[in-house]
């Protein structure tokens, strides 16, 4: 079984992969989250790990906006991990030796943002460099005396660096959410990972609604009469047409229960375009 995560080795969702499959799948790290929707979508990978949403920093847009594609149609969501995350700053063995001597921070933008409040405290005036995970980062402040990453402490001994702070994360809840993606062929059962039948349903749609008023209060309206929880509400940029919008919607249940079944069929009368993006069971355990 090939899985492919957002590499190189050492990333959060490099552990998170770890968590989902342990030692049991080929773990296979890319270049960037939309090089493992890709590899899934042309069945390189049977499954895909992504990081999906941060306590901290809310949705990663990165992830989001692949689900819009046309081309990766078949690509679904079977299980979500959840892991605390806790950051830390860390620089070449012969790097800087105390903060004052970091011209240059580099991270994952998310870890950034979850670190802000530190970095404006402790680094101020530094350069904030942008790279395409935590663990790149660390790979390439291994070979520099003037920059420092904001990595997970798993990349201190992948790339041998020392570390400087700890904790840099603005909440100790720091938490982020990933989900499993596989390309769906028509296939029963649906894959069911880790899915204990103890943790609580839950489904991720994503619509675009018609443009006249009252139509999202429609929406949430046919929720309303089905008895249905919506976890997560998030909107994103069509892509298509200027101020034009998609929405995210988790909601508790599957569609094989019958009001869920119900609420998404009277759904279309509402929506321009639907699609399920798949359905797992949430436990309750981080
Ligand atoms: O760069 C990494 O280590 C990642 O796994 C990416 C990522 C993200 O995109 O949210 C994963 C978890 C943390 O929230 C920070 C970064």
């Amino acid at each position: 079984m090939k899985v492919g995560y957002l590499g190189p080795a050492a990333t959060y969702t490099n552990e998170a992969a770890l968590k989902q499959f342990g030692s049991e799948a080929e773990l296979i790290p890319m270049r960037t989250i939309a090089d493992v929707f890709l590899a899934v979508g042309n069945s390189q990978l049977d499954y895909g790990v992504v990081p999906v949403e941060n306590t901290l920093e809310g949705g990663v847009t990165y992830t989001l906006d692949m689900f819009g594609r046309a081309d990766l149609d078949e690509i679904m969501i079977c299980a979500e991990i959840m892991l605390p995350i806790r950051s830390h700053l860390m620089v070449a063995q012969n790097g800087p030796k105390s903060l004052n001597e970091i011209k240059v921070v580099l991270s994952h933008p998310q870890a950034l943002g979850q670190a802000r409040g530190w970095l404006q405290n402790n680094l101020p005036n530094v350069e904030i460099v942008e790279e395409t995970s935590t663990s790149r980062s660390a790979e390439l402040v291994a070979g520099r005396t003037d920059a420092a990453a904001i990595a997970p402490i798993l990349c201190a001994e992948a790339y041998n660096l020392k570390v400087l702070a700890s904790d840099l994360q603005d909440a100790d809840f720091n938490q982020t959410r990933f989900f499993v993606i596989y390309k769906h062929r028509p296939r029963w059962p649906m894959p069911v990972l880790n899915n204990s039948d103890e943790g609580v349903p839950i489904t991720a749609i994503m619509i675009s609604i018609k443009d006249k008023v009252g139509t999202l209060h429609a929406v949430t309206d046919i929720f309303m009469r089905y008895d249905i929880n919506l976890v997560r509400i998030e909107s994103r940029p069509s892509k298509q047409k200027a101020w034009d919008y998609v929405f995210f919607i988790d909601l508790q249940g599957q569609p094989g229960q019958p009001h869920v079944a119900n609420a998404l069929h009277e759904l279309a009368s509402e929506t321009t375009w639907a699609k399920v993006l798949g359905w797992w069971n949430r436990s309750s355990k981080v």
